[in-house]
């Protein structure tokens, strides 16, 4: 970025932004028609849920992010500037995008707290052609918002990003500005705080028929055996049906509440279709150079009492099924990672990442990332995985095309963001619910590999939609 100046206490009311708009405004030349400002400040303990709830409408496109047990969010809405792509390059493109805009951004305030700063927050679709995404979210999409709020550990920032250029009315934008400047310092906690779980039943219907799942399992169980592939993720798709529309800052609400350990997520497209999730799987996070990603696969339920759950536990463990298709996970993302250049390392056994409905085996996985290297490079080199995908990955795409007759969209895709400094936070998409008015539509996959038992996966795909199912409002 060519300009950055951190100072907590910059731009304190209307008329001093005004000084400030205008003097950018004035540097606008022919060569350079336009610029990004980008303002940072701090705030007072705010609910980032609540910001999205009260102030955020429900026609602008928002992004929301939360670990509960890291006491971290994030809210982003409105667009000062987006890119829509697809096709096989659309991780590099995005990137060029994000690079062009911060060579044209100018970033100003309390820039030393969480989340301060610009972010430019990206989602894909889990296939890079648009035939196979739905139209209401393209293969690859990013924005910078014009609203960002965020709290980590009771610090809060808030972060307004503008576009100026020549034809903006600086006196009605500031005034604007400053109305929701202090819109977001006011707002109030939710009304709600306990896990609210409706007592009826929603109508729900499978996508496709069951028999559908069993014989895509044994048809994979075959091309395991012929050796065309060691591993094929399958996903079943539901669509539920409510009486009335849903209620998605309640179900975000509900979903924060029971899986504190899981990054809890909505995307909405600004036209009435939100993406919304509990995922427990983290594609890559990326601060000062350092990497962590995990390998997540191989599942067993939870136990009711601490006995049972030793047991799920232990069998998963020592489960030569999951371990294989949990190692198929971890040798690509160790081998991807080292393509790359980086020299990622590892504990030889996983351990166990337990959630409140299911438990997984995983490995977490490090490693420095050379400076030449950006986030979205490690996205490309890593999406899909083979926890969402299979080995060969080629080939596994094809299958899962033939096999599922749904459209896989934003499910298992990653979704996350790259702030100013190259740091960034991506999520895969899974245990995840498309939600339009009255409407949603429920995935969730298990991992196929030689020994799997069609029953026992899709005992496993219910478990985990029934978790989301169930948080829904
Ligand atoms: C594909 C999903 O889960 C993946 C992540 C963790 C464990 C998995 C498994 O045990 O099958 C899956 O690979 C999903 O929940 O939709």
């Amino acid at each position: 970025m060519p300009v950055t100046q951190h100072h907590a206490n910059l731009i304190q009311d209307c008329q001093e932004l005004n000084q400030f708009l205008s003097a950018c405004k004035q540097t606008l030349s022919e060569k350079r028609p336009s610029k990004i400002v980008s303002i940072s400040w701090e705030a007072k303990s705010i609910d980032p849920l609540a910001v999205l709830d009260k102030i955020c409408p429900a026609d602008e496109v928002h992004f929301y992010g939360e670990k509960a047990k890291k006491a971290e969010a994030i809210a982003a809405f409105g667009t000062a500037v987006k890119f829509k792509v697809a096709g096989t390059n659309r991780f590099s493109q995005v990137q060029q995008f994000i690079e062009s805009c911060l060579a044209n951004t100018t970033a100003i305030g309390a820039l030393d707290l969480p989340f301060s700063g610009p972010h430019f927050f990206c989602n894909f679709t889990f296939f890079d052609e648009d035939n196979h995404s739905d139209p209401s979210f393209p293969s690859a999409m990013v924005f910078l918002p014009k609203w960002q709020i965020s709290c980590q550990k009771n610090r809060c920032t808030i972060v307004n990003n503008i576009l100026i250029d020549r034809n903006l009315n600086i006196e009605k934008t500031c005034a604007t500005i400053w109305e929701k400047y202090q819109g977001i310092n006011l707002t109030k906690t939710l009304k709600f705080s306990h896990v609210h779980e409706y007592k009826f039943t929603w109508q729900t219907k499978d996508v496709t028929d069951k028999s559908n799942f069993y014989s895509s399992v044994l048809s994979a169980l075959e091309l395991i055996q012929q050796e065309q592939i060691s591993k094929i993720v399958l996903a079943h798709a539901i669509d539920v049906k409510a009486p009335r529309p849903f209620n998605l800052i309640r179900s975000l609400h509900n979903l924060r509440q029971k899986y504190p350990d899981c990054h809890v997520f909505s995307l909405s497209n600004g036209k009435g279709k939100n993406f919304i999730g509990a995922s427990p799987e983290r594609l890559i996070k990326t601060q000062n150079q350092e990497l962590e990603t995990d390998a997540l696969a191989g599942s067993a339920p939870r136990g009711k009492t601490l006995v049972e759950d030793a047991y799920f536990a232990e069998k998963l463990l020592t489960s030569q099924k999951d371990r294989t298709e949990h190692q198929i996970v971890s040798d690509f993302i160790f081998q991807r990672l080292s393509n790359l250049g980086l020299t990622p390392h590892k504990l030889p056994i996983p351990s166990l990442l337990k959630l409140s409905n299911i438990q997984h085996l995983w490995t977490p996985i490090r490693g420095k990332i050379p400076t030449s290297i950006n986030p979205l490079e490690i996205l490309a080199e890593l999406h899909p995985t083979p926890a969402v995908a299979g080995v060969p990955r080629d080939i596994a795409l094809k299958q899962i095309r033939r096999y599922e007759k749904f459209n896989r969209s934003v499910y298992a895709a990653p979704i996350g963001w790259i702030d100013h400094q190259g740091n960034s936070e991506f999520i895969v998409g899974i245990r995840s619910a498309l939600i339009e008015s009255d409407r949603a539509r429920l995935w969730a996959g298990a991992g196929i590999v030689a020994g799997s038992d069609p029953e026992k996966e899709l005992a496993e795909i219910q478990l985990k939609l029934q978790a989301l199912l169930k948080a829904l409002a």
